[in-house]
């Protein structure tokens, strides 16, 4: 059977013999996703531009390309577009020592992961300002190995600014409706969310939201309703995650993202997304607005998909995020909701929110904490497993891919990796305006590609946790589903057996080309 060629365009017949003054490297396996789809391929990429040339519907034998053309034939592992995380937090510059975009992009190349988008808080400056974003851009210069983005911030007060981040190329925006946890990033009004609206209607960019905020009820002060504990405030033992999750009840999200639907009005045109979404209680409300026109999606994260209330042992903090993660119901309903078909659910993404801090603001009692985090041990032993006291955020950008399959290939028999695809690659991709060029594998693509061994196994510990700190709630965990290379535009950056090209370098480029009109 002769090969068949996939063009971008039927009329434009893709030469089978590429020049030989193009050097090519071949990729090929009898399964891998290509445009959404398992199947086998030949996946040809130029090696001076990054991108793919073409891409055969079958695994053609290494004779078929001139002599010297380094080929392999991966099969049966999986070839896998390498995958898109749109929420990650590098906090570099300024709290470097939390994560930074060394080890931050080690971590996810390690796990398939080829481009991150870095959220606009907790590095220091914030980027909330252009001044903001260029002191990131220098400080990730030479240090990325994967394909990095960046996020702009909306706070009150920097509208003037937002315009001037979309020219410098920033992916999106993230604005609070809750506190962040840090100063420099305060939450917002509705008043600043309606300027920030009304400043980006006809930019080509995404509005996003932290969407937890205090109901007025709870919060309003001599009125007839009887409160037993004010807002946030831990109504039980500090130690116990029951505690801390009745102190974020689903109607924080509720409230906040029917708030935000109430302004969509205000910008018709500007798509609007909500991050990390826990509560399954929000879902019919996204559901109506979407039916009425509104552009609105939603993103969920391998921790709300994978982790549950019920088994969050006393004190241990690893698992501390906001919003938090519920019960194994919400769990259920999440998954019930992404598994629709044709994405014609609301949460079209799952991310990592991959937001760490040093072990010691964990405040993870010392049965918790492996022996070779014990000089990291907090300093304040009352505080020691404190959810209230304990930084909030999961880290776990690189174990996405391997969470997923664990959890799908669990709960539904036939599970396919190309639903994870569309999650994680074309649908975050698109997210972030890169759609042209990542989250898939096709002619014209960045040449990003996984090497997925579905049937390995490996055990989530220090050797496998290559963020800075190796403080996560997957730590000895037993994922199945192991990375075997991450190849970056061509270029292979990772190898389980012999690790990163270290000679090489990072390769990992900066996404700031501002993003293309709307359709
Ligand atoms: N300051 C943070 O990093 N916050 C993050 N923390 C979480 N999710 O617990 C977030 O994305 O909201
Ligand atoms: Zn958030
Ligand atoms: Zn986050």
């Amino acid at each position: 059977m002769a090969p068949h060629a996939i063009t971008p365009r039927p009329s434009s017949p893709t030469t089978l013999h590429t020049p030989s003054q193009q050097p090519i490297t071949v990729l090929a396996s009898s399964r891998a996703v290509v445009s959404g789809r398992l199947t086998e391929a030949t996946i040809v990429i130029s090696t001076s531009t990054g991108k793919i040339t073409s891409i055969f519907h079958s695994v053609l034998p290494s004779t078929y390309f001139p002599p010297g053309t380094p080929y392999k034939d991966y099969s049966p592992l999986i070839l896998l577009p390498g995958l898109v995380d749109a929420h990650v937090h590098l906090n570099e510059p300024g709290r470097t020592e939390w994560e930074g975009f060394w080890t931050g992009t080690r971590a996810a190349a390690f796990g398939g992961v080829t481009t991150v988008v870095d959220m606009p808080l907790n590095a220091i400056p914030p980027t909330t300002t252009v001044q903001g974003l260029k002191e990131k851009v220098a400080a990730a210069q030479g240090q990325c190995w994967v394909d990095v983005g960046f996020y702009g911030g909306v706070v009150p007060g920097n509208s003037g600014e937002l315009k001037g981040l979309v020219q410098e190329g920033v992916r999106g925006f993230k604005g609070f409706l809750i506190d962040s946890g840090v100063d420099e990033f305060p939450a917002v009004s509705s008043s600043d969310i309606a300027l920030a609206m009304s400043e980006l209607k006809d930019s080509s960019t995404t509005l996003m939201f932290h969407a937890e905020m205090i109901p007025p009820i709870t919060a309003s002060v001599g009125d007839d309703v009887q409160h037993s504990h004010p807002p946030l405030a831990p109504s039980g033992p500090l130690n116990l995650y029951s505690t801390f999750l009745d102190s974020r009840p689903p109607s924080f999200e509720t409230y906040a993202i029917a708030e935000i639907l109430s302004l969509a009005h205000l910008a018709p045109n500007l798509p609007l997304h909500i991050v990390h979404l826990s509560a399954v209680e929000a879902i019919p409300m996204l559901r109506e607005a979407r039916a009425k026109g509104v552009n609105v999606t939603a993103e969920t994260c391998f921790h709300y998909l994978s982790l549950e209330a019920e088994q969050v042992r006393e004190g241990d903090t690893r698992h501390k995020c906001c919003p938090p993660i519920r019960e194994r119901k919400n769990r259920d309903g999440l998954w019930d909701e992404l598994v629709q078909d044709e994405g014609l659910g609301v949460i079209q993404t799952v991310v990592s929110d991959h937001s760490p801090c040093t072990p010691n603001l964990k405040l993870l009692p010392s049965e918790l904490v492996g022996k070779k985090d014990a000089q990291n041990e907090p300093e304040a032993e009352a505080e020691k497993g404190d959810f209230f006291a304990a930084w909030g955020g999961i880290s776990s950008v690189g174990l996405g891919l391997s969470i997923l399959w664990t959890e799908g290939t669990k709960r539904y028999p036939g599970f396919s990796v190309e639903e994870v695809v569309r999650w994680c690659c074309k649908n975050t991709a698109k997210q972030v305006g890169l759609e042209r060029v990542k989250g898939d594998l096709g002619v014209g693509f960045d040449g990003d590609v996984v090497v997925f061994d579905d049937e390995g196994n490996f055990v989530v510990e220090h050797s496998t946790m290559l963020f800075r700190n190796k403080c996560s709630p997957y730590e000895n965990k037993t994922l199945k589903g192991v990375v075997r290379e991450t190849w970056l535009r061509g270029q292979k950056v990772f190898d389980r057996e012999n690790g990163f090209a270290e000679k090489m370098g990072p390769t990992g480029g900066l996404l700031l080309e501002p993003r293309k009109a709307r359709a």
